[in-house]
This record gives C-alpha cells, structure tokens and sequence, in this order.
C-alpha cells in the first residue's frame, strides 16, 4: 500500500502537470495577467508536496566509467542500516573478506532512516537506457543507470544536507574500508608491488604477558580513534613501534595481528633493495593512509650505526694518508650496496611522513636491540617499545588454551619451572603442542612439551660446560 507521502508525491506531480497546462494556457491566451499567477506552478505543489528530493546517480555526467564516490557511500551505508523490515525485494551479495552476506534493497525499493526523531526515505531506482540499435563493438553496454533518491521535509533542510548527509557519507567510506580486500607491499625496485593480505593472526592467538598484550591493543585502539587529537595538538596522526627479541618470538606475528586488528594495508619495506635516500623518499610518499610500514630486522638493513662512526671517524681520519685511503674505500662500499642512510631514514620519519596524512604507524623489527643507534629508536620516533621474549609461563597459557583448550592441569607447575630454566620460543612451544594436539590427549601433549624442555635444559647445560671447558684452555694457552 502506498504511504501517505507516496500518495501526495502522486498528487504533487498531478497537480505539477496541471499547473503547466494552465501556464501553457496563460501565455497563450492570457498575456498581461499578474505575474504571480505566472509563479502558481512552482509555489503550489510545494504546499501540497512539501518535501525535497536529491538524486545521487551511480554515474555522474563527468564520469561515465567511475562509479560515484557518493553513490557507493550510500549504498554501503544503506545497506548496514537495519532498515529492511518493510523492504521486500533485496539483494544479496558475498562480502569481500567475509563468510557473510551482505544485503542491499532492489531497485525500485525504499528504506527509511531516522536522525534526531524525524524521518529519511532513501527510494532507489534506476533510468534505462534506451538500447543503442545495432552495436558494433564488443564492449558491454551499460544500460541502467541507478539512483538512490534522499527525501526529506523540507523543514529539516539544514540538519539532512549538514549533519545527516555528511555522516551518512563518512559511515559509507568507514564500511568500504572495513569491507575491502586488504593489501600487503612490498618493495622491488622503486615501486610497490601488491598482494592480498590474508593471514590468520589475531592478538588472541599470541602467546605473551596478557596484562601487555592488552596494553598493546587498547593503545593501537586508542591510536586508530584518535583523529581529532592528534589534530588538536598539531601532530602527525602517526606512531612507531619497536618489537625486539629472539628469532621465533612473535614479531612478525604481531605485525599482521595488528593489521587485523586495525584493517589497515602492510608495507612491508626492504631498505637493502631501496637505491638511495631519494627512492626511499619516492617509495614512503606513495603510502597510503591506515597502514603499517614495516621494516623487519632494521639491524641487518643497513649499517645504521656505521654509518655515524663513519662521520666520526672521518674527523679522525685525515692524519695519515692510509686512514684517509681506508675511508674512502668504506665509502665507495657502502654506497655500492645502498646509499640509503640514517639520517635519510629519520628525515622520513619525522619530516616527509608527517606532511603526507595520517593514521599510519611505523614498526621496526629486530634481534638486537642493543645494536640499533639511539636516534632511531628514541620516544617520539619508536613510541612503544615491545619486548617478545622466551616463551615463559604467561605465554604458555595461552599457547595452552589456544591448542590444547586447557586452562589448568597438574603439570602446569613443573612446565613453568622448566620454562624459566630455559629458553624455547613460543613458536618451539607451539610446534610441540601442535605435534600431539590433533591425537587429542592433552596429558600425552604436555609430557612431551616437558620432555622436549628437560633436552633442552640437558643441551644448554652441556654447552655452558664445553664453553668453561674451552675458556680454561684458552687462558692456559695465553699464560
Ligand atoms: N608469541 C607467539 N604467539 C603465538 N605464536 C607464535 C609466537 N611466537 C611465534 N609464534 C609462531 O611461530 C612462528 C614464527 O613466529 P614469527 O615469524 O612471528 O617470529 P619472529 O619473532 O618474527 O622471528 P624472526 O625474528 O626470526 O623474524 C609463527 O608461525 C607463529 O605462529
Ligand atoms: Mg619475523
């Protein structure tokens, strides 16, 4: 049944038609009237029809190809609002990333919306083409073209086109971000080379102290959220992060965990195939927004620290003409890898980074934390500095619950002795739960996890021993 308004939008367009015909009438027959009864077909059907309607087309005139930003932002949002009771033809689509389906209403449709208690209609519809007669391409015609129609009374004019309409549009963007395929990059040569990003990691799955674990994800929460802040306070939306620890310790784990988490794209920087500090430039402007670059093992990735005891050393230098030959054959070597340098590398971080958008964080990875050059890693640049470390009795439990279903047993105690005697790495622990996991016997599982630690703790012992053992020849030797 059609609504009330349906039934006076009808009456409107008889009346619009009717109006025309008698303005018709008038200038042909009744020249020198007032004009006001000129003005009849424009005023009255506004008291009778008081309500405004935008159309925002699939395809605007300037961009025939290009879906409009606009009209896919509407459609995104319309289809989250849970607006469809009365809706009886919809459509169904897969999501992008998902299992679940996501609908939207069919052409001809109609949702309605609510914003500050008064209502929106969202009727959509769509013009067809007339058919081209004979086409002597192969190229698809597009016939239809669609529309989403918003309608409003015109008394809340202002709130519809201020607020309302430009939250619907932002909302639209936020579910095409949340929807989309994310992507990881990575560099060969001076461009970016995408992949799609799909890894299983989720911050529930690594194995570390719960208490920093959560420290981590409400901070990256905080971060993501923090738009306006930032802006408040005149800084890039920006931050870095420092994860430090043994190989097989999670880091790379929880990279993607925090892509995941956030929806954000990977960029994964390689800085030994970046030429010099222009390409590097080059490459980091290309970045988009709500990303993670990463540079894993930054230690390995260049002489970082070298490259200042170089500048020291050339102060030095210059005394004997040997020292000043040596200097410049380290030069010619470094530049012969990469030129690209610490300094290059902090410029970024804190000069061309800021100035190209936001809600991006930057996350070093390394070994050897006490190898990497001060400035690199100072508050400001690193803000948050994560230790992964051995795998101990916290990150255990969840290494437990996670592939065993344990919460307790009666050799968690002795593991967690064995644990802080030596050092195995979630990712050893993880693969000696996994082995036995699928035969189902959580005893026969951690058994063997305690075996594994007692061969562990014999080797480390045995290899102390032969280190004395070689110490003490060693000083005989040199007495
Ligand atoms: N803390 C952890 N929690 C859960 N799984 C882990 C953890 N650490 C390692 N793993 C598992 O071990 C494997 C290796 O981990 P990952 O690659 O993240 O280590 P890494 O710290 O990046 O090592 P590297 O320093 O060698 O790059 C992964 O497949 C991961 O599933
Ligand atoms: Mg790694």
């Amino acid at each position: 049944m059609a609504s009330a308004r349906e039934r006076l939008a009808q009456l409107a367009s008889i009346t619009t038609s009717l109006m025309v015909a008698w303005a018709m009438f008038q200038r042909s027959f009744l020249h020198g009237l007032p004009s006001f009864i000129l003005d009849y077909p424009q005023i009255l059907p506004s008291f009778i029809y008081p309500y405004i309607e935008i159309r925002f087309n699939e395809f605007s005139a300037e961009h025939l190809v290009l879906r409009s930003e606009a009209y896919s932002a509407i459609d995104n949002y319309l289809s989250s609002i849970k607006s469809f009771m009365h809706t009886k033809r919809l459509k169904a689509d897969i999501v992008q990333n998902s299992q679940s389906l996501s609908l939207s209403m069919d052409d001809g449709e109609e949702i309605a919306d609510e914003f500050e208690g008064f209502k929106i209609w969202w009727p959509s519809g769509k013009i067809r083409n007339p058919s081209p007669p004979i086409s002597l391409s192969f190229r698809p015609t597009s016939e239809d073209k669609r529309y989403y129609k918003l309608t409003f009374h015109k008394r809340h004019r202002d709130l519809v086109l201020g607020p309302y309409l430009n939250g619907v549009l932002k909302e639209g963007k936020a579910i095409k971000l949340r929807n989309r395929s994310r992507k990881l990059y990575t560099n060969a040569g001076p461009y970016w080379s995408p992949v799609v990003f799909e890894h299983p990691a989720t911050f529930q799955t690594i194995a570390m102290n719960p208490k920093k674990k959560k420290e981590i994800i409400d901070d990256l929460i905080a971060f993501s959220k923090a738009e306006d802040f930032y802006a408040s306070v005149g800084r890039a939306w920006k931050r870095g992060y420092l994860l430090y620890g043994p190989p097989g310790t999670g880091k790379s784990t929880m990279i993607a965990a925090m892509a995941n988490l956030l929806g954000y794209d990977i960029y994964d920087l390689e800085l030994t195939a970046v030429k010099d500090n222009t390409e590097l430039r080059n490459l980091l402007i290309e970045i988009s927004s709500k990303s993670i670059i990463v540079i894993e093992d930054i230690d390995c990735s260049l002489d970082l620290t070298g490259q200042r005891r170089k500048k020291n050393e050339k102060v030095e230098a210059g005394k004997d003409s040997i020292s000043r030959q040596k200097l410049a054959k380290d030069e010619m070597d470094t530049r012969a890898s990469s030129q690209v340098t610490l300094s290059g590398l902090l410029n970024f971080i804190d000069g061309i980074w800021s100035a190209c958008g936001g809600e991006r964080l930057i996350v070093f990875t390394t070994n050897y934390v006490e190898n990497l050059d001060p400035a690199l890693i100072r508050k400001g640049r690193m803000d948050v500095h994560v230790e992964l470390p051995y795998c101990r009795f916290d990150a255990f439990k969840v290494l437990a619950k996670n592939y065993l279903n344990l919460e307790s047993h009666t050799l968690f105690p002795k593991i967690s002795v064995l644990l802080e005697e030596t050092n195995m790495t979630p990712a050893e622990v993880a693969d000696h739960l996994m082995a036995n996991a699928v035969l189902g016997d959580a005893t026969f599982s951690l058994q063997s996890l305690i075996h594994a630690l007692e061969t562990a703790k014999e080797e480390a012992r045995l290899r102390g021993a032969e280190g004395d053992q070689a110490r003490k020849i060693q000083q005989l030797v040199e007495e």
